[in-house]
């Protein structure tokens, strides 16, 4: 096994009430596959793991345990606290160029005052975690670090034998765990509450044009059954095969996992640069390459998803105009087109105000108008007195961030949530004026589809 040592840190962080030292060991290994790597952690870490891809496949992220949790249920506070936390935790690091960082990964749930019990019973409202055994993979090169986080005085047998763990891990990922998953077998299949939401759709429509609201995105829930338990590695495996364009992640919290295959990002931020994209605006794939450009050459003129972009775009736009120096939003919307669905799309950047971070980016982002509404308050009352899930980590900020601040925080859609032998999948869309309840559940249809494919669910078309 190919193994280079890169650095080893030994910190004070001063915590709330105790010293804690941190120790980081960082080796570069022979590539190996990121879910085999997560698949190794199925005995001693489940309920402990994450999994995360960007869409353009240049960073990858495993983690396997916890070696130092941060949540929280402080409602608007929650991104500060997340922030000063974890500032603290990092402050005296070592940053090194060349070398993968610790990285806090986790996410926000999307409305803290949303009090329907479900399957997010249990969940804080901010979870975030640094990995025991962290995975990172970049510019086709893998790095595994050790993290330790401790209050005790001398800690260095503990890390030597998290080393020797950390070994067995990686034999595991390279040569044992190399397997191919198959696809669940659904014995039962639930449109959840089909009825009410369609009657919410009207109701929406109606307070629109009533001047309550001019836009605010409904959601619903689809359950499966399986006959057994599934695993995450099995799930992730058919997510990361079938949905390539995607961000592609998974947040496991004890029995739950959280997984899905988005095309939206929240925000990027790298080396004071931020990028965030404006997603809204659907319309199916053709049958042929005819049909298919019809279709996005019909979304590009539809005044109806012409108007949900727009909402979205102007929103992102205040957003980077308050925390920029400079800033690019293009007038006119692009067509993004994934396996199933083509959206809007309007890509914005700019370069930060020295004050602004990542994680204050996303609590000014989180919702926009393609998951929440406009206004946003107005919207998100009418979502908590309308729709009838609660949403958890659907259409919220999942991502992580590193030490000196650069990350990345994709929405959470096209998700869904893997309990035992039971999942949860989760699709939306935004309703203006003019928006018809029919059109809208197809819409969802179509959303559903990468989450009902990877759980081999049956598909209508
Ligand atoms: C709320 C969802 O999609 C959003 C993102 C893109 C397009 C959307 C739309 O056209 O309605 C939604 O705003 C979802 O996939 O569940
Ligand atoms: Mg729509």
């Amino acid at each position: 096994m190919h193994q280079k040592w890169l650095q080893s840190t030994e910190v004070e962080v001063g915590n709330v009430n105790k010293a804690l030292t941190f120790y980081i060991e960082t080796i570069e290994v022979s590539r190996l596959s990121a879910l085999a790597f997560f698949a190794a952690g199925e005995q001693k870490y489940k309920g402990q793991r994450f999994f995360w891809q960007n869409r353009e496949k240049t960073l990858t992220l495993v983690g396997l345990g916890h070696a130092y949790v941060i949540k929280n249920n402080a409602g608007h506070n929650r991104f500060d606290l997340i922030e000063d936390e974890w500032r603290e935790l990092t402050k005296n690091i070592i940053k090194e160029e060349s070398e993968p960082q610790p990285i806090l990964f986790g996410g926000f749930t999307f409305d803290p005052n949303n009090e329907k019990n479900g399957e997010w019973d249990n969940f804080p409202q901010s979870l975030f975690a640094v990995a025991t055994y962290q995975l990172v993979i970049r510019n086709d090169k893998a790095y595994i670090s050790v993290h330790l986080v401790t209050d005790k005085a001398n800690s260095l047998q503990e890390f030597d034998a998290m080393r020797i763990e950390r070994d067995d891990l990686i034999h595991a990922a390279q040569v044992k765990e190399l397997k191919t998953y198959e696809k669940p077998v659904m014995t039962n299949y639930l449109e959840l509450k089909k009825q009410d939401y369609l009657q919410s759709i009207e109701k929406v429509t109606s307070l629109i044009k009533n001047k309550k609201a001019e836009k605010v995105v409904i959601a619903r829930t689809l359950e499966m059954e399986f006959a057994e338990n599934l695993s995450s590695p099995q799930v992730l495996s058919h997510v990361i095969n079938e949905q390539p364009e995607s961000y592609l992640f998974g947040l496991e919290q004890d029995e739950l996992l959280f997984f899905g295959a988005s095309p939206e990002r929240l925000v990027k931020v790298k080396d004071g640069y931020a990028y965030s994209s404006c997603v809204a605006g659907s319309i199916k794939r053709g049958k042929t390459a005819d049909e298919d450009k019809q279709f996005g050459e019909n979304l590009l003129q539809d005044a109806k998803n012409l108007g949900e972009h727009r909402y979205v775009v102007e929103m992102i736009a205040e957003t980077f105009a308050k925390n920029c120096t400079e800033f690019k939003v293009p007038k006119h919307p692009k067509l993004l087109k994934i396996r199933d669905i083509q959206h809007l799309y309007t890509p914005v950047e700019g370069k930060l105000n020295h004050n602004a971070t990542i994680l204050q980016l996303v609590k000014d982002l989180h919702p926009t108008p393609a998951l929440g509404g406009v206004p946003r308050a107005e919207a998100l009352s009418i979502i908590r007195k309308y729709e009838t899930m609660n949403r958890g980590l659907y259409a919220a900020p999942i991502g992580w961030l590193d030490a000196e601040g650069n990350g990345e925080f994709a929405v959470a859609i096209r998700s869904a949530a893997l309990i035992k032998h039971k999942a949860y999948l989760y699709a939306g869309g935004g309703i203006v004026a003019d928006s018809e309840p029919t059109s809208e559940y197809e819409e969802t249809l179509v959303k559903f589809r990468p989450m009902l494919r990877a759980l081999g669910g049956q598909l209508s078309e």
